[in-house]
């Protein structure tokens, strides 16, 4: 299978996109014409650039308003489409994209357009050059695809193909079903994008709201395999138009590119073998089973500082690494490594950030398997030296810089904690906290597709709406991820100001890090007390939030007032309900969080976190930290 993008997919200069597309390890470019017109160099130029990077123009595009004009427009529609099959020759390039007519002059007609194409056609061979036809969603006479395919049969010329855009069939709520009695050789081309389910102008919607993939709503899926079940072996491409990507970080987002490309066709051939995609073999989606363990980078006062909150949570230290100063703290089947080496990853975050999660280990059904996928999704892999005896345990980096490990059971990597450490302290029943319910990542606004993309292709994990949290300051979206059994769930927090908690604590780091981890209990007034002997200082709330608690829920008088003396946040759903409470902030904006869900509460307390977020603003003022 050969892959591509458009280089309007991307932000940066032609060069840059090349640069960035070749890197991700895509086979070939559809040339977007204002790229290329844009760079000084001559077609002749710009094609040898673009093969001296091991890559293809599979694609010149787009030429617009060609079919159905009248006279004397129809004359020159023909000359202007050989002044650009002059450029497609020098730019060493067979195929052209004619995307279907939006000219206030152009007359419909089937057999008008297909006329023209067959003459086109005709011009096209002569240089040995084809042609394809796009249906626009909004084209003024042709906008769907099965219009656009009986405009190209009735041409009827070999240089003459049909090209097919999931964006334009999908967003206009067509069935790809249609597609699969298309004879696979008479489509030339094919275009993947999704984008995300918002009502609003088609054109608009196209040009600005794209996106890769497995980020948006619709069932790019379902639309590849009508494609690959006609038998087309042509290119696949991803042709993106989206504000933020123009903008982005050049590299990452072709890498996201790649990633769900990758992605979408393995769904593809797991959705429907009979297809025989030929696409390397690797394995499907990876079952997470939770966190194994969460590292900090940690040194001084600092470290000192969150051992002790670690004790007032009821942790105890379990053990030490027996060759680095790496201590484990464990409660149930909670794991905090602390880090405080001065060599190797952890220090440089540290050096980086101060205090920071360094490191994600993750529970998966294979760690094998999770690294053959993500390198086959295009991550790279991650290994440090190791010590004498020290297990190597598969890692990648995650984006943004992040690292994550993979633990599995039966491989022998679950015997880490014996191999690696030896024992300091038994554990105890510490305050009845038994997992990690879930992991809050904060990132600016513009990561959180990638992150999305990056945990919805490479784990079965499906995410949930979108949400809006309201910090005093500003808006914080809230997405999150979660495995079908609830075993592993991610919160993915996106600021786009720096004065919401969220933001300032990204400005003060950077890149994705862990700002809050959420621990289970299965009894919250017991874990409430057992927190308030060891002298764990709670997150204080409002009366306030307690006077609307009681206005919303028809809460037992004597629940609320437990609720309000230990500082627990309360919410419900349809399902049932939940129980938090929240740790102070440490190391520059961190905190814990821990809670119970009963019979089956889904979400994260969306509704307290504009309250929540409020107490540790009053706290950090109240401290006098600077507040932005
Ligand atoms: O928005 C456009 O004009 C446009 C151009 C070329 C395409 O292939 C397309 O899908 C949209
Ligand atoms: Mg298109």
């Amino acid at each position: 299978m050969k892959t591509s993008i458009a280089t309007v997919s991307i932000s940066g200069n032609l060069r840059e996109k090349l640069e960035a597309i070749a890197a991700a390890g895509f086979d070939g470019i559809e040339i977007f014409e204002q790229d290329f017109i844009a760079d000084e160099g001559s077609p002749r130029d710009v094609g040898r650039m673009v093969r001296d990077h091991g890559l293809e123009i599979v694609l010149f595009q787009p030429f617009r308003d060609f079919e159905g004009l009248p006279e004397p427009l129809r004359a020159k529609a023909f000359d202007r489409a050989e002044r650009k099959f002059d450029v497609m020759q020098e730019l060493g390039t067979d195929l052209a994209l004619f995307c279907s007519s939006c000219h206030p002059e152009a007359l419909g007609g089937v057999d008008r357009a297909a006329a023209d194409f067959h003459t086109l056609g005709e011009r096209a061979a002569a240089r040995g050059l084809r042609v394809g036809y796009e249906a626009l969603a909004w084209g003024r006479h042709v906008n769907d695809h099965r219009d656009a395919w009986e405009i190209v049969r009735r041409a009827d010329h070999p240089n003459i193909g049909l090209i097919l855009d999931s964006f334009h069939t999908l967003g206009r709520k067509l069935s790809p079903e249609s597609i699969r009695a298309i004879p696979g050789d008479r489509i030339f081309f094919v275009q993947l994008a999704d984008a995300p389910a918002i009502e609003m102008d088609l054109l608009y919607w196209s040009r600005h709201f794209r996106n890769m993939p497995g980020e948006g709503d619709l069932a790019v899926t379902d639309f590849v395999r009508a494609i690959m079940a006609t038998g087309y072996a042509g290119p696949i491409s991803l042709e993106i138009f989206n504000d933020q990507f123009r903008g982005g970080n050049t590299k990452a987002i072709a890498r996201d590119g790649y990633r769900s490309l990758m992605a979408v066709m393995d769904a593809t051939r797991r959705a429907e073998p009979s297809l025989g995609i030929d696409l390397p073999a690797f394995p499907p989606p990876i079952r997470a089973e939770g966190v194994a363990f969460i590292e900090f980078a940690t040194r001084g006062d600092e470290a000192t500082e969150l051992s002790a909150l670690l004790t007032t949570l009821g942790f105890t230290h379990a053990a030490r690494h027996r060759n680095k100063a790496v201590s484990l703290w464990q409660q149930g089947d909670i794991r905090i490594v602390l880090n405080e080496e001065t060599e190797g990853y952890a220090a440089s975050a540290w050096a980086a950030r101060g205090t920071t999660v360094c490191d994600i280990g993750l529970q998966v059904a294979s760690a094998a398997d999770t690294i053959t996928r993500a390198s086959a999704l295009g991550a790279e892999l991650f290994s440090q030296p190791i010590g004498p005896g020290e297990l190597q345990i598969p890692a990648i980096r995650g984006l943004s810089g992040s690292l994550l490990h993979f633990l599995d059971e039966g491989s022998g990597l679950e015997r880490v904690w014996e191999v690696e450490f030896e024992a300091v302290e038994p554990a105890g029943t510490g305050t009845g906290l038994t997992r990690i319910d879930h992991l809050a990542q904060t990132m600016s606004y513009d990561n959180m597709l990638s992150w999305t993309l990056f945990y919805g292709t490479l784990f079965d994990i499906a995410k949930s709406p979108m949400v809006d949290v309201i910090d005093p300051d500003g808006l914080v979206r809230s997405q999150a991820v979660a495995t079908p059994d609830g075993a592993l769930r991610i919160t993915l927090n996106g600021a786009d100001s720096h004065r919401t908690l969220a933001g300032r604590f990204l400005s003060e780091t950077f890149g994705a890090p862990l700002q809050h981890m959420a621990l289970e209990t299965a009894d919250i007034f017991a874990t409430a007390d057992a927190l308030a002997e060891r002298g764990f200082e709670s997150l204080p709330m409002s009366a306030n939030y307690y006077a609307d608690l009681a206005a919303r829920f028809s809460l037992d008088p004597a629940v609320l007032e437990r609720l309000k003396a230990s500082n627990i946040l309360y919410d419900a759903d349809a399902d049932g309900e939940l129980f938090q409470i929240y740790s102070r902030a440490f190391a520059g904006g961190l905190f814990f969080e821990i809670l119970q869900r009963k019979n089956g509460y889904k979400g994260y307390g969306a509704p307290n976190a504009p309250f929540r977020i409020a107490a540790q603003k009053r706290l950090t003022r109240a401290k006098g930290m600077p507040s932005a």
